[in-house]
């Protein structure tokens, strides 16, 4: 297992020595845990924390643009609540200058519920363009191209070229959820699926075998995570008390969400509720 563990890591570039895929001795790189008792200051600080990103890629600029990936599930409850109905939040979102990409999508028409844009734009962008009695300008929208959806294999290939071909040089800001599996994006874990982790040339690809419905998705590859200049994850609820330990605790490289740890290391940051996070001791 170890083996595996060194060829796969052996194509990323190790941060201490750039050139050599020898010194891996990744298991020591440090990331940020943030771990809150009540939801509603899990949400608030994660808020303010994507507000902090927002001002350092901006910096008062009214030409620069905020780039930000999102990832689906979970995410835009939270995302609603700390920046849409957050009332100290709100004001200071600039969002007309806010670029949002999909971190991961799955391969369905825009209205069908398990689209990740689909949701966002019921849970969160209809509701902010409407926010406080007024109507708000709202962010630019990165999505794929549903007229090749059902397309068949050459069409999801299209789909996930052409993403990518709409991706920024770098983001400032990629938020990632975590499923039970330790997937992230749509990269999970497993031999099937070592096609997805181990791309690092290509920055979007076609996941055409997901274990969770529905079975076509179009993910990030782990080169987009690892070039990002700020990674933040968010992990809710009981059902993720055990991920969580083999994540942040035993930090089994199987895992895709483990090997952002490893990658991006000292800029992610976990933020974490109190039933996610029951198996991580406190002095963490
Ligand atoms: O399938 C997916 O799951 C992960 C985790 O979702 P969560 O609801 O457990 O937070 C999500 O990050 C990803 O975007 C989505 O497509």
């Amino acid at each position: 297992m170890r083996k595996t563990n060194l060829r796969r890591i052996g194509k990323f570039r190790c941060i201490r020595c750039p050139s050599s895929s020898k010194h891996i001795d990744i298991k020591r790189i440090m990331v940020k845990l943030e771990r809150f008792s009540e939801e509603k200051a899990l949400v608030h600080e994660f808020g303010k924390y994507i507000l902090e990103k927002q001002d350092s890629a901006l910096a008062d600029n009214a030409d620069a643009v905020f780039n930000i990936a999102i990832s689906g599930g979970s995410m835009n409850q939270a995302l609603y609540e700390g920046l849409v109905s957050d009332k100290d939040i709100f004001p200071h979102i600039k969002w007309p200058q806010w670029r949002i990409f999909f971190c991961d999508e799955r391969l369905v028409p825009f209205e069908d519920p398990q689209s990740n844009y689909g949701q966002f734009k019921k849970i969160v962008l209809d509701p902010l363009v409407h926010q406080g009695d007024q109507l708000n300008l709202g962010p630019t929208v990165y999505t794929i191209n549903e007229s090749l959806i059902g397309g068949g294999e050459t069409a999801n290939k299209k789909i996930a070229e052409e993403y990518a071909s709409l991706l920024p040089a770098s983001f400032d800001l990629i938020l990632l959820g975590c499923g039970d599996d330790g997937h992230t994006c749509s990269l999970f874990p497993g031999v099937e699926y070592n096609y997805l982790v181990e791309e690092m040339a290509r920055k979007v690809l076609w996941c055409y075998n997901s274990p969770k419905p529905p079975k076509d998705r179009i993910t990030f590859t782990l080169a987009v995570v690892a070039d990002a200049k700020n990674v933040a994850f968010l992990v809710k609820g009981p059902s993720k008390k055990a991920i969580m330990h083999d994540v942040l605790i035993v930090k089994n490289s199987e895992l895709p969400s483990v090997l952002v740890n490893e990658i991006v290391g000292a800029k992610v940051t976990w933020f974490l509720d109190d039933t996610a996070g029951a198996l991580i001791p406190q002095n963490c």
